[in-house]
């Protein structure tokens, strides 16, 4: 268990069962899940860079003013990511942080245009995301799939490269399963992307935009709507819609909420505030996400912990929530039933002890 997160108002004996509980995750962003070493092993390597090698500095260097700061930053570290090898090297890492904290499957937001505009080679990129893929699941039992999402600001350029490169059978790598839409909502409806979205979901991927992180309803409406969205990446503000929450609720679309992503990028003021129980109470499937999470100072088992004091819960409501992430993930049948039956394997093998 990580000291430093460890919720004084959530039971030791909880911490330990999520430490232990076997988990999926569906909103994670790649670089924004480079740990502390990662990153300040990338900025020693690459001194012309703003970001701190200390990695105690960035902690600091972590901490967000607003939304807008929060990407600066993070493109910041987009910027340390300039071979094919830091590509490689960043996935496997995050697969072994992942397979620390029992997490037996992940959907990893990546936004390859990033990378090929500043320079990295199309196929190599790909090689490097596939190889690491494979020896995560070999050596860590860990299972990655993709979701290549379109850095929305940086617009038509950004939106026809990631539709290509997601789409080219030539180019698409095999972990391919969703398509996305990140970065700043504000200025950048999601209407405009519904081009890009039909085609995506033509050659087969399922469609995961962010909507209502940092602006309202509406927006979850459009990604419904125009982006035929499947999923919604945080959804926040459609607690100020009854509307949507019941239509969320009745057509079991999930939402992937993030809540210390959203205190730290100032969406949401405070954890209490946060909506996720009015989530839960309208029967929306709610499922548990990190987003970025040392950039956050958080990780997955965290995010569960404050999970489980927002919504007062208990072992069997946390495995619930665990079973939740599994059922709204792109796993065929068979993935889901050996997932959940190991969460219920646990569960009961926990709570008989
Ligand atoms: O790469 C570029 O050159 C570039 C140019 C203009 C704009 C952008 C972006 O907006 C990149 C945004 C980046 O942020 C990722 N991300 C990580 N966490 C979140 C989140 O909580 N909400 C939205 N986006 C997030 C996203 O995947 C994009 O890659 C880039
Ligand atoms: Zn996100």
């Amino acid at each position: 268990m990580t000291e430093h997160l460890v919720d004084p108002d959530v039971p030791r004996d909880l911490h330990a069962f999520i430490a232990g509980l076997p988990k999926a995750e569906l909103h994670v962003h790649h670089v924004g899940s480079a740990s502390p070493r990662i990153v300040s092993e990338l900025a020693a390597r690459h001194p012309d860079s703003k970001v701190p090698t200390d990695p105690e500095a960035l902690v600091d260097y972590f901490q967000f003013t607003d939304f807008a700061h929060f990407i600066d930053v993070y493109l910041s570290v987009v910027d340390l990511i300039r071979t094919p090898e830091d590509v490689r090297l960043l996935t496997y890492e995050v697969a072994r942080d992942m397979a620390r904290q029992q997490v037996r499957y992940a959907e990893l937001t990546i936004t390859p245009f990033s990378s090929t505009r500043r320079g990295i080679d199309e196929g190599a990129f790909m090689a490097a995301i596939e190889d690491a893929r494979k020896a995560a699941e070999a050596e860590f039992g860990t299972v990655l799939r993709w979701c290549f999402d379109i850095p929305g600001e940086a617009g038509t350029e950004a939106a026809e490269e990631t539709t290509r490169l997601a789409t080219d059978d030539r180019v698409r790598p095999e972990g391919l399963v969703s398509f996305g839409l990140g970065g700043p909502e504000i200025g950048v409806s999601r209407p405009r992307f519904k081009p890009y979205f039909d085609r995506a979901i033509a050659a087969g991927l399922h469609s995961v935009p962010h909507a209502g992180e940092t602006t309202g309803p509406q927006t979850v409406w459009d990604a419904l709507t125009d982006l035929r969205a499947e999923r919604i990446g945080h959804g926040t503000s459609s607690a100020q819609d009854p509307k949507l929450l019941a239509h969320l609720a009745e057509r079991r679309i999930p939402l992937e909420v993030c809540p210390t992503s959203n205190i730290a990028t100032r969406a949401v003021r405070t954890l209490d505030e946060h909506p996720i129980k009015e989530f839960t109470r309208a029967g929306v499937l709610v499922t548990i996400n990190s987003d970025d999470p040392p950039m956050f100072g958080t990780d997955l088992n965290n995010e569960y912990a404050v999970a489980a004091r927002l919504l007062d819960l208990d072992a069997r409501g946390l495995a619930d929530l665990a079973k939740n992430a599994v059922e709204a993930s792109f796993l065929d049948g068979p993935g889901k039933a050996r997932i959940s039956d190991e969460i219920d394997t646990y569960t009961s093998a926990w709570l008989a002890s």
